[in-house]
C-alpha cells in the first residue's frame, strides 16, 4: 500500500494551483464553456483509470474540481501529487 506524505512534504510536492486541505489535495480548473469542462473530465478520467486511482471530480458549468486522496491509505499519497501533475498536462 502507498505511503502517507508528511504534510510538509505535500505541501512541498503539490503542483501550482493546488492546496492541501490535510486530507485531500484540490484543484478548481477554469474553462470557456460546459463542453470544454466536460471533454476535460473525460480526459482526467482516463487517466485515472488508467493509473487506477480515481479523484473525487465535480462539474460545474464553466469550472472543474479535481479532488486527490488515497482511501487505501487514508491521505494523501506519491499517487495524489502524481496524477495531479497528469491533470495539469491535459488542462
Ligand atoms: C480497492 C480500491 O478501491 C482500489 O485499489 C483503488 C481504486 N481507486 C482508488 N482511488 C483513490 N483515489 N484511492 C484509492 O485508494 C483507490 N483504490
Amino acid at each position: 500500500m502507498a505511503e502517507l506524505l508528511e504534510d510538509d512534504e505535500v505541501e512541498r510536492r503539490i503542483p501550482n494551483g493546488w492546496e492541501y486541505d490535510g486530507d485531500e489535495i484540490i484543484r478548481t480548473y477554469e474553462f470557456d464553456d460546459y463542453l470544454t469542462a466536460a471533454q476535460f473530465v473525460s480526459d482526467v478520467a482516463e487517466i485515472a483509470e488508467e493509473e487506477f486511482h480515481h479523484p473525487e471530480i465535480t462539474l460545474r458549468y464553466d469550472e472543474v474540481e479535481v479532488r486527490f486522496t488515497t482511501h487505501d491509505a487514508g491521505g494523501v499519497t506519491e499517487k495524489d501529487v502524481r496524477l495531479a501533475d497528469y491533470c495539469d498536462g491535459e488542462y
